[in-house]
């Protein structure tokens, strides 16, 4: 089966006003899901409904064989609790007890890809924030999960725990096989490892696209100038069949997101009497058009 993990139409309401509706998530076997929206957009509560911490009202969820992917699923979703007194390989004994779950070896080994080992004999009230985060992922992983849902992972971290972080996240992916869900506000925390990524906005899912579509579709574009732009967007559609484009009827500005050829625009521009002021290739910053899709309104629209 392709996806290890699908949702059809999950929905939450609170107090009569849905704050997650009618969400399809389709999330393959061994990918990293990239999972973007603002603060406030609906990421937690899904997650929960994933890891049946909150019932949803309506929709459902669908895994392979529902219970046994259950038990094969880490997560951390809110900030991870530890015994602070107790020292991080306390910690993840503990935790393999309560699981049922009792390997010396598979503890070793996870601290040892979390690279904690040299501290594992520390209290975790001593720990920095970027390995409690690493200790937390330790637990998540030891009892060998075949998916991981990660809540915010890297939020509060500096760049050397975020880029400790998304080495260990790749590691999981591509040498463990690992499933991972992890929800980010911010696409360049994420940008680089996602194979998929899906995009949350009041709640709905607003977009669901492999990242390497996303990355080539946005970041390049021909952005052609012309003095009349509803004729050059009849030519576009009506001469060259193009549809991939976005006008910004303010300064004349139409965005071409499809691989055309420039000179093929040109000609066809002045055969039917459009004036071309200019036409460049550009790269647009993919941070830019994420903001862009969840701010809906505009390229200087913020997050909230
Ligand atoms: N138990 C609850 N009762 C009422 N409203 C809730 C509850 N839990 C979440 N909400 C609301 O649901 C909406 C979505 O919240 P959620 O935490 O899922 O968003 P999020 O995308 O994870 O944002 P953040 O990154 O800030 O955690 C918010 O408006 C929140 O106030």
């Amino acid at each position: 089966m392709t996806y290890i993990l699908r949702t059809h139409q999950l929905t939450k309401t609170y107090n009569g006003e849905a704050v997650v509706s009618g969400v399809d998530m389709n999330i393959k076997y061994g990918e990293i899901y990239g999972f973007l929206g603002p603060n406030g957009a609906g990421k937690t509560t899904i997650m929960k409904m994933i890891t049946n911490l909150v019932q949803p009202s309506g929709g459902e969820k669908v895994h392979d064989t529902s219970y046994e992917v259950l038990k094969r699923m880490g997560s951390i979703i809110e900030y991870p609790v530890f015994f602070e007194k107790l020292t991080a390989r306390k910690n993840l004994e503990l935790h393999c007890e309560y699981m049922g779950y009792y390997d010396k070896q598979a503890i070793t080994e996870t601290l040892a890809l979390v690279n904690l080992v040299n501290v594992e004999n520390k209290p975790v009230k001593d720990f920095s924030l970027g390995m409690k985060q690493r200790l937390g992922l330790a637990r998540a992983v030891i009892t060998k999960p075949e998916i991981l849902i990660l809540d915010e992972p890297v939020n509060g971290l500096d760049p050397v725990g975020m880029h400790e972080l998304r080495d260990l996240f790749m590691k999981l992916s591509r040498q463990y096989g690992i499933t991972l869900l992890i929800s980010s506000h911010n696409l360049s925390e994420i940008e680089q490892i996602a194979d998929t990524i899906g995009v949350i906005r009041k709640g709905k899912l607003i977009k669901e696209a492999p990242m390497e579509e996303i990355r080539n579709a946005h970041t390049n574009h021909i952005e052609l100038v012309v003095k009349d732009y509803p004729r050059a967007a009849f030519v576009l559609e009506n001469k060259l069949n193009v549809w991939n484009f976005r006008v910004r009827e303010d300064k004349n500005i139409i965005n071409i997101y499809d691989d055309y050829s420039q000179n093929d625009i040109i000609q066809s521009m002045i055969q039917n009497q459009v004036t071309i002021e200019s036409i460049v290739h550009k790269k647009q910053p993919l941070e830019d058009y994420f903001l862009q899709l969840i701010g809906g309104d505009g390229p200087n629209a913020k997050f909230n």
